[in-house]
């Protein structure tokens, strides 16, 4: 699932016009048709009251086509033109003509009027701005976006909420106040927005649905784009399937190092997440005060220890193993001082989490020594420790890429939408829930991560591998367990399910594509 950029959907709608030979306005009434034709499936006629609030350049002549659509099928339907601007597109126009033949007549809002009096159990339908949102809205559109925000209607958004820019090439709408409808649901033609995928503006898009409106394949098949949402469509294409004659060594050695006096349960988490994705074999490095609490709790997995009796105060001489560190680790300075200069052994690239990430904040010159390809996976506290606070998620992508730049590895930025971020590519996971936000969730991702790299996926395979799976078993959790009881334990049960399920038709299991498309 590409996300193009605005630049790229503009050219997506000309190639389309160009190797279709359709004009502009048969591709909006496309578009505009498989919107109306989605409302109409769910609301099959109700009498429900539903406004219309149309700018007046192509995302007002959406709304303009679906008004039609919803007269013509008998709805109750209240038409408003917002006049935000004294030009009109040609589409619009023609659409305003078109509406008007049907004896529906337009209610134009004029610079600085209110929103009229709407029916709270109706739908507002908003259609103001679409991608040709260039600059902050005024405060006339402003007030007109609180008055729809504080409405109380269900809001439906076309294309994306207005307000909401779709990605940061113009302006980036932190800097200005964040003004942008709320919809409900929200839905997207061609491909979806790269500021839906992002917490500051993707809380304004509610669902949201990407409608095929048969943009031309010779364009989005060949564009490159920088962004993608991905599901199981991809880990399916990645998935190396056991041969009969293997045996445990083929699928690698998994080192975990980390826990300190009381920490030892995130080591634990992540070793079993390293065995639960298929590690052949685990073994963990501690402190020996975690010694009994390892072997006690894990018999699959073997024990080492350091020297140190509450902390790490060493590490083990890097071999041919594959290294996933830092979860519990602390960051005290007699492990920190051990830490930096060890991580200079290793040349494959290593897994890097918690305080491990900590202790490189803290020791910058260390991001040096990451061998290239490393994953690191911070949430936003960690991240923020490694490249300091960001201002916007514009600007908090804008560290992210340099940061890969500079130290050649992936990041596994951690939110609702996980980023997997590499010198070449980012791409949003599209599965996972906010029953996740427990503690050890990220332990037991690390440790995933981990046992794919040990099996051999590549390092970015094992991350989007890692990733998507992690949310998948947490998916499969809160079926039966809700979102407040989820806890990291219950993610680590669902990673068998999780894979179990990734190739399971759509009658059998859960609908991972849908997931991809329909959030
Ligand atoms: N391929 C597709 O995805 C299709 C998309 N369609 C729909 O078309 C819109 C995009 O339409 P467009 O006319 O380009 O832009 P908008 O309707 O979003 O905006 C209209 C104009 O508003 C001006 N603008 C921008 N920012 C502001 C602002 N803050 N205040 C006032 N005015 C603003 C801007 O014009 P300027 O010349 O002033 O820059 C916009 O051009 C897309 O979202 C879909 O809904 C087609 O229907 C079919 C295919
Ligand atoms: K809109």
């Amino acid at each position: 699932m590409k996300i193009l950029s605005r630049q790229q959907i503009y050219k997506a709608d000309k190639e389309t016009t160009r190797i279709q030979q359709i004009s502009s306005l048969e591709l909006m009434e496309r578009a505009a048709t498989r919107a109306f034709e989605w409302i109409h499936q769910r609301l099959q006629g109700s009498p429900v009251p539903i406004y219309l609030l149309c700018g007046i350049g192509n995302n007002g002549g959406d709304g303009l086509v679906i008004a039609r659509h919803l007269a013509e099928h008998g709805y109750h339907i209240e038409v408003f033109i917002v006049d935000y601007h004294p030009k009109r597109s040609p589409d619009f126009l023609e659409n305003l003509q078109a509406l008007k033949q049907r004896k529906v007549w337009p209610t134009t809002l004029e610079s600085g009027q209110a929103l009229p009096a709407m029916d709270p159990q109706g739908i507002l339908v908003d259609a103001i701005f679409g991608i040709g949102l260039s600059r902050v809205p005024d405060p006339w559109m402003k007030s007109v976006i609180d008055q729809i925000n504080s409405s109380g209607l269900f809001v439906l958004a076309i294309d994306l909420p207005s307000g909401m820019p779709a990605d940061f090439s113009d302006f980036d709408p932190a800097q200005n106040g964040l003004s942008m409808v709320h919809a409900q649901h929200t839905l997207t033609f061609g491909a979806p927005k790269l500021t839906f995928f992002l917490p500051e503006t993707g809380s304004a898009v509610g669902q949201w649905t990407v409608l095929d409106i048969g943009l031309a394949r010779e364009y989005t098949d060949a564009v490159q784009t920088e962004f993608s949402g991905y599901g199981a469509g991809l880990i399916r294409s990645l998935y190396r399937p056991r041969q009969k004659f293997t045996h445990k060594g083929s699928f690698g050695h998994l080192w975990v190092v980390g826990g300190s006096y009381g920490t030892m349960g995130a080591l634990q988490l992540a070793a079993r997440g390293g065995l639960r994705s298929g590690a052949g074999k685990v073994t963990a490095w501690t402190p020996q005060c975690g010694v009994d609490i390892l072997q006690g709790n894990l018999p699959e997995v073997m024990v080492r220890t350091g020297k140190g009796k509450k902390q790490l105060t060493d590490f083990p001489q890097a071999g041919k193993f594959t290294l996933v560190a830092g979860m519990g680790l602390g960051t005290a300075k007699v492990t920190a001082d051990a830490f930096v200069p060890w991580l200079k052994q290793w040349k494959q690239p290593v897994v890097l989490d918690a305080d491990a990430l900590n202790i490189l904040s803290q020791n910058p010159e260390g991001f040096n020594s990451v061998p290239a390809g490393s994953i690191l996976t911070p949430h936003p506290g960690e991240f923020a420790r490694m490249v300091g606070n960001w201002t916007s998620d514009a600007d908090k992508l804008e560290k992210a890429r340099n940061f890969v730049k500079q130290y050649s590895c992936i990041l596994v930025l951690k939110g609702a939408h996980t980023l997997v971020l590499d010198q070449h590519h980012g791409f949003f996971n599209t599965s996972g829930n906010p029953g996740m936000a427990t503690a050890g969730s990220g332990d037991v991702l690390a440790g995933m991560i981990g046992g794919l790299l040990a099996q051999g996926y590549e390092p970015v395979q094992a991350a989007l591998a890692g990733v998507y799976l992690h949310g998948l078993s947490a998916d499969i959790g809160v079926q039966k367990l809700g979102y407040e009881a989820l806890t990291a334990g219950d993610i680590i049960s669902g990673i068998g399910p999780a894979f179990v399920s990734l190739f399971q038709t759509a009658e059998s299991g859960p609908p991972q594509e849908e997931a991809a498309k329909e959030e």
